[in-house]
């Protein structure tokens, strides 16, 4: 059975992944930091699910013993934990010093640490034990964001931190060659949060020429075809509705 890492499965779209994952009858070990009745269900699914705060080093690197202690083989490892934290306000120094911190410990710092210490489970490689065929490679997905191409006036942190996190793809494509792909998948808008009112709503589908919601089904969609890719490593796919051209 294969075996996929992904990181924030508890709402929205790793817990889309963790259910597709699930479907295909993957082994999804998945972290999360807010108890739900979403992580109670995947956990009843079969889901080996950790409770990790990112911001937490000695969490951080509690997770990490566990997952290398239970696991000899990851198939997938899929890094989707985010803090949306914006930085428009007038805030005095320690607080940007505290959102600074925290997003490039989320999006840039966990990756980094959790892509080191994953490597030998990364490179032990699935013997189909029925056609006896290796499987060529394992996956390394970043989920960044179309801010760390255009930048954001009121997400000035989260959208350095998405750059930085494109940059550890193209590094860590280069460091794990050739048995080992490393990707980022970057949305623009893919669903909206509960709190998001029309007015923000019209505004943000008409920033992309094709002027709707992405869906979290398209980045399923994009992780599938990268999963099944010989030939694509170190590349960002946007998924943006052609953003870059309005
Ligand atoms: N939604 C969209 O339209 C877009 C999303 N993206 C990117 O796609 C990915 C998924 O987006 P979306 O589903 O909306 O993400 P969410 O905003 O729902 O966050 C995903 C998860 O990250 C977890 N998380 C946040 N902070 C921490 C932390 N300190 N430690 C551990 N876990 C943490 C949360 O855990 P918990 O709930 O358990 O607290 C949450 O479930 C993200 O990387 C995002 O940046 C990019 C562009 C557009
Ligand atoms: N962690 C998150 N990152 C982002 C979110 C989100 O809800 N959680 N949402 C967006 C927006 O949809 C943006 O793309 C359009 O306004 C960006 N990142």
């Amino acid at each position: 059975m294969p075996t996929v890492v992904i990181t924030g499965v508890g709402q929205r779209l790793g817990l889309c992944l963790a259910e597709y994952f699930l479907s295909k009858k993957y082994k999804v070990v998945g972290t999360y930091r807010t108890p739900r009745a979403a992580i109670d269900t995947l956990r009843l699914k079969g889901a080996e699910l950790y409770q990790v705060n990112f911001y937490r080093q000695q969490q951080v690197q509690q997770f990490i013993s566990s997952v290398t202690n239970n696991h000899n083989t990851i198939d997938c490892l899929i890094h989707n934990a985010s803090d949306w934290h914006d930085d428009k306000g007038d805030l005095d120094f320690a607080d940007y010093h505290a959102i600074f911190s925290n997003m490039m410990t989320i999006h840039a710092e966990v990756p980094y640490q959790l892509n080191l210490a994953f490597k030998q489970q990364l490179s032990a490689h699935l013997t189909d034990s029925v056609n006896k065929q290796q499987q060529q490679y394992s996956d390394i997905i970043h989920i960044s964001d179309y801010v760390a191409f255009k930048g954001s006036k009121k997400h000035i942190a989260y959208a350095a931190s998405k750059a930085a996190l494109e940059n550890l793809t193209l590094s860590f494509a280069q460091r794990y060659s050739p048995n080992i792909k490393v990707n980022s998948i970057a949305p623009a808008l893919l669903a909206f949060n509960n709190d998001d009112d029309d007015n923000y709503k019209t505004k943000a589908r008409n920033k992309s020429l094709l002027q709707t919601e992405g869906s979290f089904q398209e980045v399923l969609n994009t992780v599938e075809w990268l999963l099944a890719s010989h030939y694509i490593t170190g590349r960002t796919i946007h998924l943006d509705g052609g953003r870059h051209l309005k």
